[in-house]
């Protein structure tokens, strides 16, 4: 791939902070972005209560997660001045823009359910983009109480269980299952993701108590009077004494990774690091090329045909 191994691109960091007032200014706070809503910032002080903080300057590439320096401006009031390098980025991207999901995660929840019925082709771009930036996995399989729609979820998530992915079924409705999720939550910086109506917010709820009132702080905060699932929101875990936070992002309905190059998409499919070098072409594009491993490896039942035609589309859009 072109770049680092962590490709952390639209992370402008600051190692000044330029447009800061002189020396009489006050000292800066360090802390951790807990909320992302459009321009604003909720921000957690390491020592204090949280401030509603904008960032210097005119453009925000400011994700949930972020380690930042603030000045505070007001009671509850602060402006970002520094965003620390992260260790991980989650983002998706078009040729046009790209949406910062969550940053400094050690894992990516991906959430799907037994109904509605989840899309192979969305799992996949968020397991890309979880291996491209070297971060852990879990599948959780929601809604398993929905008995009669189990079997067939579960056969729509065994190759990937194949690939060595970890699949956890609960329902967070009634609360099954929760323990075996929560031992695997344990000490991480968990970013849950899915589709709308996978059950994220329910799955939040039943693991943190305090979610439901945070929800309600952050849009009395906003004055949008409406609840905000569509903000990215950190909570640490109840009781998780290695630090371990869960933070809960907006239900997705697409996932463009037009940041990710050929090289990168190859390295984040596990199946294909076998197959790397031994296509006849070094620019192989791994579609109609004579000697093409990938296509010998698809032929003969190696390789999932639904994940391999996402990778063909994201290559596409890579090309584009
Ligand atoms: N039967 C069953 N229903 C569930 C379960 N978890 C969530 N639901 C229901 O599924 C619907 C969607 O749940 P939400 O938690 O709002 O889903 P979400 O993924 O947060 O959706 P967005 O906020 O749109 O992203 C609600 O009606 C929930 O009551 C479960 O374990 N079993
Ligand atoms: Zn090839």
């Amino acid at each position: 791939m072109a770049g680092p191994a962590r490709s952390n691109a639209p992370s402008r960091t600051h190692a000044s902070a330029p447009g800061r007032a002189g020396k009489h200014a006050a000292p800066l706070l360090s802390g951790t972005v807990i909320a992302a809503f459009g321009r604003q910032y909720q921000v957690a002080p390491d020592r204090g209560e949280p401030l509603l903080c904008f960032p210097r300057g005119k453009k925000s590439e400011i994700a949930c997660g972020d380690r930042v320096q603030v000045e505070q401006t007001a009671p509850g009031q602060g402006v970002i001045e520094a965003v620390a390098p992260r260790d991980s980025l989650l983002y998706r991207s078009n040729e046009f823009r790209q949406k910062l999901i969550a940053a400094n995660v050690t894992q990516i929840a991906i959430v799907v359910a037994t109904e509605p019925s989840f899309y192979d082709d969305l799992v996949t771009r968020c397991l890309v983009a979880a291996e491209d930036q070297e971060i852990r996995v879990l599948i959780v399989l929601n809604k398993c109480d929905l008995a009669p729609r189990l079997a067939e979820a579960r056969a729509r998530l065994a190759p990937l269980v194949k690939l060595g992915y970890t699949v956890i079924e609960l329902s967070a409705l009634e609360g099954a299952g929760l323990d075996e999720l929560r031992a695997h939550l344990a000490g991480q910086v968990t970013v849950l993701v899915g589709q709308s109506g996978m059950g994220k917010s329910t799955l939040t709820n039943a693991l943190i108590p305090e979610a439901q009132a945070a929800t309600r702080e952050i849009s009395a905060a906003l004055d949008s009077g409406k609840h905000t699932t569509t903000h990215a929101r950190l909570y640490p875990l109840p009781g998780d004494t290695a630090g371990g936070a869960l933070i809960d992002s907006p239900g997705l309905q697409d996932f463009g990774l037009h940041h990710l190059d050929q090289g990168a998409l190859e390295y984040a499919f596990p199946e294909f690091r076998a197959l790397l070098g031994q296509c006849r072409f070094r620019n192989c594009q791994h579609d109609q090329e004579p000697g093409c491993a990938f296509q010998a490896a698809l032929a003969a039942g190696e390789l999932d045909p639904r994940r391999f035609a996402t990778f063909r589309q994201l290559l596409a859009s890579a090309n584009a």
